[in-house]
């Protein structure tokens, strides 16, 4: 059980109605359209697109039926001392438009992403962007260490090869795993893989701070 998931049960009622959360990720998801399609149409498309996603907002926002029924993935917290937390992370968050919809497992010592990335994430021609490609590889590590670390842990090193272009439009496998635990020392590798292809690698290093180890 997450620190998040202790403390909600602790808390004395939810910071925004079950329908707000959901209207809220309902918005990232609508923003996450919009970015896609203010990139990949112009003209008389492009106004579509726009038009097609203002009309969704606005039938949410007027309660539509739409979302009844729809739980929020990742729903405000309390923390500890009481007050609202919002999972903020741009590589997990359904709540934040900047992060894709990824799908996350946890198996032991790995876990493993599962994320088709649109347009806004081009680097090179139907190709990830190579700064993504690290934040992707730096998020399933971490989450790795986080599995198997004592406390909280912060990439102290990560380095990554760029073995072949990382493509858009079909679905990556983005994996980490820990290998060695020195004390508040945790190094973890892992790859995004395309089909059979291994695009790119990745090792690293985090360390827990001494106060929270
Ligand atoms: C979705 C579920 C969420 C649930 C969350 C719940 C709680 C979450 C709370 C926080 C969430 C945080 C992150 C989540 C988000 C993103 C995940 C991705 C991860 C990141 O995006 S995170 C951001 C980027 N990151 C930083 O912002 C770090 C900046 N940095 C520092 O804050 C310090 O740098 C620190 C603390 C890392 C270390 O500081 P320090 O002072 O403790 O370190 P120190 O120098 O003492 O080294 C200790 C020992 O490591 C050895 N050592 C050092 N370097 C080495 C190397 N290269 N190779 C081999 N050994 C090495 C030394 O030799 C010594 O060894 P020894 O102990 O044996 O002497």
């Amino acid at each position: 059980m997450t620190e998040s998931e202790t403390l909600s049960l602790e808390a004395p009622a939810l910071p925004e109605s079950p329908q707000d959360s959901a209207l809220a990720e309902f918005a990232a998801a609508a923003c996450r359209r919009l970015a896609g399609g203010i990139l990949g149409t112009t003209g008389s498309g492009l106004r579509a697109v726009i038009e097609a996603e203002v009309r969704a907002l606005q039938a949410a926002l007027g309660d539509s039926a739409e979302l009844h029924g729809v739980a929020a993935k990742h729903p405000p917290r309390f923390d500890r001392r009481g007050r609202v937390q919002v999972l903020t992370n741009p590589v997990m968050s359904h709540r934040n438009p900047l992060a894709p919809p990824l799908v996350h497992h946890h198996d032991g010592d790995e876990s493993e992403f599962r994320v088709t990335l649109p347009l806004q994430y081009q680097g090179p021609r139907n190709s990830l962007h190579g700064g993504y490609v690290a934040v992707l590889l730096d998020d399933v590590l971490w989450h790795a260490v986080r599995q198997m670390a004592a406390g909280v842990s912060f990439t102290r090193e990560l380095t990554i090869t760029y073995e072949r272009p990382v493509p858009l439009f079909e679905e990556l496998r983005i994996i980490g795993r820990v290998t060695t635990i020195e004390g508040r020392k945790t190094f973890a590798e892992g790859e995004i893989i395309a089909g059979e292809a291994v695009c790119a690698r990745a090792r690293g290093l985090w360390i827990s701070p001494k106060s929270s180890a």
